[in-house]
This record gives C-alpha cells, structure tokens and sequence, in this order.
C-alpha cells in the first residue's frame, strides 16, 4: 500500500494544532555524525559513518537541566506531550468506543488485540490506510480520522531494521545470532499478517480496502479446489505483508515503556535519537498530570544547534540494537551477549516430556559478566533446557502421570523421588546433588561443543566476507551501512565466542580433575582396569564419549 508522507519542516504546524509543549528545540533531517551547532541539515554517508539517523530533536538555544538562570531553576522541560496523544493499549481501545470500524477489526482479531503491540500495529495500520493514495476515496470507510493519521505522515520511508534486509543481506548475518531472530521474527510476522486477512476479510470495508474486493474469498471457500481464489485474492489485495512488516517496525524502533501507560508510542518523543550514557543529553518520563516529557538529564548542558538525544539502553546487546533499531553505535566495543539455539538432542527417548517442562526458550545465553579496564571481560552462560538435556533416567529423573481428583490426567517430574516445580527447581537440586560435577561437565562440554560451531560457521562464512571485500561488484549488493555494520557485529560476537569458549575449556578440565569425575569415570572402565591405570589419553576420550 503506497503511504502518504508530509515534509519534517511541517511538523510545528501539526505540534502546535495538538497541543504539545515545545521549548528550545525543532525537529529536522541529520546527517549520520551530526556535530555540535550543525543544523546544516545534511544527511552524509560517509564510510566512517554510522547509518543516517534521519529526524532529531535539536537544541535551538543553550540550556541546562536543573541549573539555576536568573533565580529560577531549568527543569529542562523541552517537550511535552498531553496524554490523550499517547498510543497505548488503553488509547487504542479508547479511541475505538467511538470508531465502529477500529472496534470491529480489534474485536475480530481477538486475544492479540489485547496486548499493548497488537492493538497499536492494528491501529497504525487502519491511519496508514486512511491516507494512503491507493485509497483515496475510500477513507470514509475506514473509520475515524484523528492526530495520529497526519502524525503517521513524518514516519520514516524506510526503516533500517533487519526485516527489510534483502536476501543477500540475510547472508551475511549467518554465524551471527542475529540470523535466528530475524529468521524468527519473518516467520511470525507472516503468521500474524495471515491471520488478520483471515480474521479480518468478513468484515465488508476490510474486505473492500484491504483484500481486494470481490477477488477476496470471504468464507476462505475455494470451490473449484485449485487454490486460486485465494491466490487472486492475495494479489488483488492492497495490504501486504510489506505494509505488517512496516508498522511492526515503527513499533520496535519507537516504542517507550512508561512507568503509567506501560509500552506505549508517543509523538515528537519517538523523534529523539540515541546515544550512549557518556554523551545522552536527555531522557523521557511521564508527568503528575500525565503528559509525556522530554527533559535534559540532571546538570546536562545542551548548546544551539547540538542535537539532543537519550538512550536506548547502554546494557543491550549490539545484536539487540540492530534487531530492534537497525544501528550499532560505533564506539560499540563488545557484543556483551549471544543467544543461540541448543535443543535436546532427538536421539533423547524422554525429549517430547521434557519439553514439555522446559517452559523456557530452548537455547543457551553467553553474556558478558564482568568488565573491567585492566583484564579482558569475563563470560558466564545461561540455559534452561541444558539442565533437561544433561541429565535421565539412570541419573534420577523420572516421570509420571498421575491421576487427579476430577478424572484428569497430570504428568509429574521427578529428581530422585522430589516433584520437580521447573527447570529452577531442577537446577537447584541438581547443584545440591552429590553428582552436580558429572552433571555440570556434561553441561559444560555441550555448551562448548555449541560454541565452537557457531564460531567454525561464523569463520567459515568470514571467508565469504573476505572474498566479498576484494570484490566491488559483488559489494554492490549490500548497502554500505548495512555491509559495515555486519561485518562488526560478527566481529563482536566473534570475539565474545571466543571468549566463552576459552572458558568453558578451562571449566572442563577443572571438572574433569575434580575427585566426583575422576571417579565416576574409574567405575566406567572396565573391571580389570584399576582407576590408577587409565591413562590421561584415555580419560579424555572416556570424557568425549560419556559428555558429548
Ligand atoms: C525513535 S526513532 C528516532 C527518530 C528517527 N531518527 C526518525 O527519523 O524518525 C529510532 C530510529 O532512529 C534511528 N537512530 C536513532 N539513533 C541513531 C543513532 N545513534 N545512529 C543511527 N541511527 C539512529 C534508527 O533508525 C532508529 O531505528
């Protein structure tokens, strides 16, 4: 669906109509390393740039936050925005008591419209469709005008975020943690968008404005059985999925958590830029009366023409700033966490029950713990499913289904007799376990083992990086910024792999010197073999076998 833009210079106009309190600031285009007094405007790309910022918030006069001028104290108040323009789940559903149409898509959507990002991507969905060009004519039928159906008109044209990288950009993030988000994210994002044409094409002005007409098959019948209805009703169909793809975008990359609204869009406060905690300037909060403000930061000085920005949070890591804001800082110096996928293996005849229990995401977390200037940061990891995966019957878990009080049927988990809760529980009990050294080296060694794929994927496809440097035809096919900021984040997460994978090696062979090891692995010899005569060769591929 083609959308309707308006030029950032118009913005005060539409600030002023609504009603929101500007002090010292305007809004205008940036160039990717805006400087202190630039309001040239200019949007350079140079190659040492980090990707364009597009619109931000810059300082028209100097001010400082909380200082005393003239006997009276700046409280650094530069914008603010009254509470019926906030875009949250309440407001959506506010706004749809007296918008028919609103309340029919949301009603008929369901469950997801009842969370704070379902209801405002349907939201921001019907203000795209009322002014787009495709639809003049029509957007009488699709409900109530109101601020936010010119306010969409500022919205970037493109967003940066990795849900619009072209095929050959995907590429490149293999051996990145970023690929399984993404890959994740295209796939849940075509799910939602099938089901609200599915939820939604019974409703005659969806049907009409968003499916294409008559080609779309309301009762989802194809008479003829030769898929087609539904073929020629997706390509009659105004709505794509690129127009889903857009507004989950504008979601991520402005959404804000207020401390009343909870997640929440607010307009002009969605135009700030960030930057990190060293150099932020400002931060938002939300008044006694309810209105959003933007405020300099306690004893913060901002000078005309400086661009004024707060932070999207200093502890995300560089592959969460890409997911969600499609940049990565360039002073970035570490990918502080990797999330990669780790299943039980399938092989595992008690996989289908334990997943069943493990609740949580199946995969390992290796973060970043500790930083300091002298020494080289330290790695720990984090994973639930591990805790299912390294330990089975023999060892003391055990399952059974139990018969409840109305007939039902419960399936229980056990750790030698104790019902397991979760997998905390289970974690807890294993650490008190005489054991917990075998079961921790199982836990350590496929942990390292996952480790050192990701990091043979991310070399071995490195050489593909390689090749694609030498060769400017073949760099042809990725937008700079993009190419850039790729190639240091698999060099981040590179460096973080190596880090935990050195140690989760010296884990190893601590555990494996460690009295409960060296003696479970003597009782696994054969019984000729005393303890003592097992060779240190030999320890080792008994700990290959038993902990792979
Ligand atoms: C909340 S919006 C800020 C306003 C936005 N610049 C605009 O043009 O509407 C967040 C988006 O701004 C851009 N952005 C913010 N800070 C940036 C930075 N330091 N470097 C590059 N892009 C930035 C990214 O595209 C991000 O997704």
């Amino acid at each position: 669906m083609k959308r309707a833009h308006l030029p950032i210079e118009t913005l005060p106009a539409w600030v002023k109509l609504n009603g929101i309190g500007v002090e010292s600031v305007v809004f205008g285009t940036l160039g990717a390393d805006h400087h202190e007094n630039d309001t040239s405007g200019s949007s350079s790309s140079s190659s040492s740039s980090n990707s364009n910022k597009g619109t931000g918030i810059i300082a028209t006069e100097d001010r400082a936050g909380g200082e005393s001028a003239l006997g009276a104290v700046d409280t650094g108040v530069l914008l603010k925005v009254p509470p019926d323009l906030i875009l949250s789940l309440e407001t959506v559903h506010g706004y749809a008591k007296s918008d028919g149409r609103l309340r029919a898509v949301l009603e008929a959507v369901g469950e997801f419209a009842r969370t704070p990002r379902g209801a405002i991507l349907i939201f921001l969905l019907m203000q795209i469709t009322h002014s787009s060009p495709d639809c003049t004519g029509q957007s009488q039928a699709v409900g109530v005008a109101g601020p936010w159906t010119e306010y969409m008109k500022y919205m970037p044209r493109e967003i940066p975020l990795p849900t619009f990288y072209s095929e050959a950009e995907l590429e490149l993030l293999r051996g990145t943690s970023l690929r399984l988000a993404v890959h994740a994210k295209l796939a849940a994002l075509e799910k939602e968008f099938a089901r609200l044409r599915e939820a939604t094409r019974g409703i005659d002005w969806c049907r009409e404005v968003w499916w294409g007409g008559e080609d779309a098959d309301p009762d989802g019948d194809d008479l003829e059985g030769d898929g087609d209805d539904d073929v020629a009703g997706e390509e009659a169909a105004r709505l794509t999925l690129e127009d889903w793809k857009y507004v989950d975008a504008l979601y991520r990359s402005r959404m804000v958590d207020l401390p009343t609204s909870g997640h929440a869009m607010v307009p002009c406060i969605d135009m700030a830029n960030h930057s990190s905690e060293e150099t932020v300037k400002a931060l938002y909060d939300e008044d006694a009366e309810g209105n959003v403000v933007l405020q300099l930061r306690y004893g913060k000085r901002v000078r005309a023409g400086e661009e004024v920005t707060i932070s999207y949070g200093d502890e995300k890591p560089a592959s969460e700033m890409i997911f969600s804001y499609g940049f990565l800082d360039r002073e970035t110096a570490d990918a502080k966490q990797v999330f990669l996928d780790l299943d039980i293996p399938d092989d595992d005849p008690l996989k289908v029950v334990k997943k069943a229990f493990c609740k949580e995401p199946p995969g390992v977390r290796v973060y970043t713990s500790a930083t300091d200037s002298e020494s080289a940061p330290t790695t720990a990891w984090e994973s639930s499913i591990i805790w299912w995966a390294c330990v089975n019957e023999e060892d003391g878990l055990d399952f059974t289904v139990l018969q409840t009080n109305d007939g039902g049927r419960e399936l229980k988990a056990l750790w030698k007799g104790a019902e397991l809760r979760d997998s905390a529980h289970l974690s807890e009990l294993l650490r008190a376990d005489p054991h917990w050294d075998i079961i921790q080296l199982r836990a350590v060694v496929l942990i390292l083992e996952r480790l050192e794929t990701q990091a043979w994927v991310l070399r071995e496809t490195g050489l593909m990086v390689s090749e694609i440097d030498e060769n400017e035809d073949m760099r042809a096919m990725f937008r700079p910024d993009v190419y850039d900021m790729i190639k240091r984040l698999r060099a981040l997460e590179m460096n973080l792999l190596g880090r935990g994978i050195e140690g989760l090696a010296m884990r190893r062979d601590e555990l494996m010197a460690s009295p409960a090891v060296s003696q479970y692995l003597g009782q696994q010899q054969p019984e000729t073999a005393g303890a003592e005569d097992v060779s240190s060769q030999q320890q080792s591929e008994d700990v290959e076998d038993d902990f792979s």
